[in-house]
């Protein structure tokens, strides 16, 4: 109970909705009510109990007018006793018919606007619960993503929010409408005949207790068959990503089978839930038909019975009985919903437990506002693991304002750690990071980011135009500014070259460039941001000579006047850094300039150094 009504409250406010619901409804039902009453008057022209001896001796008049089915009966009688008097028992039924039409064409415009509210009800509540998951992720820290597959949360955000929405939409609809479809029709049924009706009540809660048992029963499987058709899109996702490694390595045999086993086991629990799901159908048909059966004999028996208190005519009873068939289908929306709710809750749990989640990293009060760069950068016996795994052990280094520091080290040592660290994509476990003195925790996550532009090893672009990738996050960015750092990343030649212009898209991931192109765009984006301080994990070495001396200018336009701190795999390009730090296993073990760290023989930068030499 608690999941759903923390679900409902995607679909708030529901003060618009709930009061125009509920009267567009009843209008519905009492049309609709009044559609199949017609069916008793017809039967008695037809069996000729209504003439003109029908017509009281005293004639009702609409001042007498009563809300219960004895004067809407014995009224209606008698106008069709005058009809049949006056013009025949044709005009009658013609008339009849007409009142049929006219009210089902009533009930079924206002059902029709009850639905178009629904339907506005459940677009919305998609919309909501979509933008909240957007919401969340955007707020969780890299560390989050580190440990959840993609394809789940893609997965959350549309097999989930559909379960959810289809669960909350129709359990808000069919809890406001069939209870007034009940409540109409029942005092119909009550008025026409107590006993009758007293009768089926007590059977109700036989049935209701079958159904809400296979409802329970259905819960379980749906959780394994949200999770396992999640774990469908993750392989996906990756199946698609990977593409050339999958192909390269003639691994599609391979993908194929783990792809294959998932998709047996959603099958196997898929069937197994609809299995289940198909029961409450055929249970609750099989439940009314008893119950219509049972209501034949006790409602038979009260016709035939001329001594009973309470006789019933067998019009009534025929009339009674249509009536009767019509309070069985609300019961059988108001069964269906409880198992589409079980369903929808057991997708809510899993997504309001993504929600639930706390960032990581996030804005600890009170805040500052880091509004400019002005010293330096520290880092005091800075410890750092992911997870258990210690990955930085005691790092103390300091970039001052205007300087370049390299980070230089055999692969693995956690020199994109110590860059991560800066703009708090991750927090240190021990230790602090100071920028002009002060603790980076107590910056605004915004002013810290602010002040730093990241340029990452790997390029990563959006499926937009390329002047919306240089210019991202940005908003009104002028056309100048945008080709003027397209300009110094030594991109504009290339841009200019492409079918749009500045307005060509780039495929997703940017995968219609080549590798050279992406970093310049990615530097690009950089200078745009024009940041005092600049992280940049170089990539250089995966680019022929040619485009590593395009990247390599523009870093350096880009790096000029900054304070930089240069993550180097290729060392011929940090010769100039203010101070080089070689990082290994987490630690320190040189730092210097380069001609410093050259004069140590055996020290760990001379080894890279000459070994980049023979290569
Ligand atoms: N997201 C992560 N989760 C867990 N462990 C990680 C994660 N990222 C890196 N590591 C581990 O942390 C250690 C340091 O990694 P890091 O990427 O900082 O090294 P690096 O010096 O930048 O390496 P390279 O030069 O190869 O890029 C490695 O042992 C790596 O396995």
């Amino acid at each position: 109970m608690k999941t759903y009504l923390r679900l409902i409250d995607f679909a708030k406010p529901l003060g618009g909705f709930i009061a125009p619901y509920l009267i567009l409804t009843t209008l519905a039902s009492i049309f609709s009510l009044a559609n199949f009453a017609m069916l008793m008057p017809l039967l008695d022209i037809l069996f000729g109990n209504i003439d003109s001896s029908t017509i009281p001796a005293h004639p009702l008049t609409l001042d007498d007018f009563e809300l219960s089915t004895s004067f809407i009966k014995n009224y209606g009688y008698q106008e069709f006793g005058r009809i049949i008097e006056q013009q025949g028992p044709l005009t009658a039924l013609l008339a009849l018919c007409s009142i049929t039409i006219s009210a089902s064409i009533f009930a079924n415009i206002f059902r029709y606007m009850a639905r178009r509210m629904a339907e506005r009800l459940k677009g919305k509540t998609i919309a909501n619960i979509r933008q909240a998951m957007y919401d969340k992720v955007l707020s969780l820290d890299i560390g989050f993503f580190n440990n959840q597959r993609r394809g789940d949360i893609v997965s959350r955000s549309t097999n989930d929010i559909f379960a959810v929405e289809a669960s909350i939409t129709q359990s808000l609809t069919t809890f406001v409408r069939e209870p007034i479809n009940l409540i109409v029709f029942f005092w119909a049924l009550f008025s026409m005949s107590p006993q009758l009706t007293l009768f089926t009540l007590a059977l109700i809660p036989v049935s209701g207790g079958g159904i809400s048992f296979i409802a329970k029963k259905l819960k379980k499987h749906s959780k394994d068959v949200q999770s396992i058709s999640s774990s469908l899109v993750s392989i996906l996702d990756e199946t698609i990503g990977g593409m050339r490694v999958i192909k390269a390595f003639n691994a599609e045999g391979f993908v194929n089978g783990k792809y294959q086993e998932e998709n047996d086991k959603y099958m196997n629990s898929f069937t197994k839930e609809a299995n289940r799901r198909e029961l409450a159908s055929p249970f609750s048909e099989v439940m009314g038909v008893t119950f219509v059966a049972v209501l034949l004999y006790y409602g038979g028996k009260l016709v035939l019975d001329e001594s009973s208190s309470a006789p019933l005519e067998a019009s009534q009873f025929i009339g009674y009985i249509v009536l009767f068939t019509q309070v069985l289908n609300p019961a059988k929306a108001i069964s269906n919903t409880i198992g589409v709710i079980q369903r929808g809750l057991a997708a809510g749990e899993r997504l309001l437990e993504f929600m639930e989640v706390e960032p990581a990293i996030k804005d600890s009060e009170p805040l500052k506002e880091l509004t400019e760069f002005k010293g330096s950068i520290e880092f005091k016996n800075v410890h750092f693991a992911y997870g258990d795994n210690k990955v930085l052990k005691g790092i103390n280094l300091s970039i001052e304002k205007g300087k370049t520091v390299a980070l230089v080290g055999p692969s693995g040592g956690g020199k994109s750690t110590i860059a991560d660290l800066i703009p708090r994509f991750y927090d240190v476990t021990e230790g602090e990071i100071l920028i002009d003195g002060v603790n980076i925790k107590e910056y605004s996550l915004d002013s810290l980011r602010r002040v730093m532009g990241v340029v990452t090893q790997e390029s990563i672009l959006f499926h937009d135009s390329i002047f919306n990738n240089i210019a991202f996050g940005a908003n009104n960015a002028s056309k100048d500014n945008v080709m003027q750092a397209a300009k110094i990343a030594n991109a504009h030649e290339f841009i200019e070259k492409s079918e749009d212009g500045y307005n060509t898209v780039i495929g997703e991931r940017g995968t219609k460039l080549s590798g050279g192109q992406r970093q310049r765009l990615s530097i690009a984006r950089a200078v745009f941001k024009n940041p005092p301080i600049l992280i940049l994990d170089e990539a250089t070495s995966a680019l022929d000579t040619e485009s590593e001396k395009l990247v390599q200018d523009a870093i350096t336009h880009l790096m000029k006047n900054r304070t930089s701190l240069v993550i180097a795999h290729r060392l011929s390009t940090i010769q100039d850094a203010d101070e080089i730090i070689v990082i290994k296993d987490g630690g320190v073990v040189e730092r210097g300039t380069h001609n410093a760290l050259m004069q140590h023989d055996d020290g760990v930068y001379k080894k890279l150094q000459d070994l980049q030499s023979i290569s």
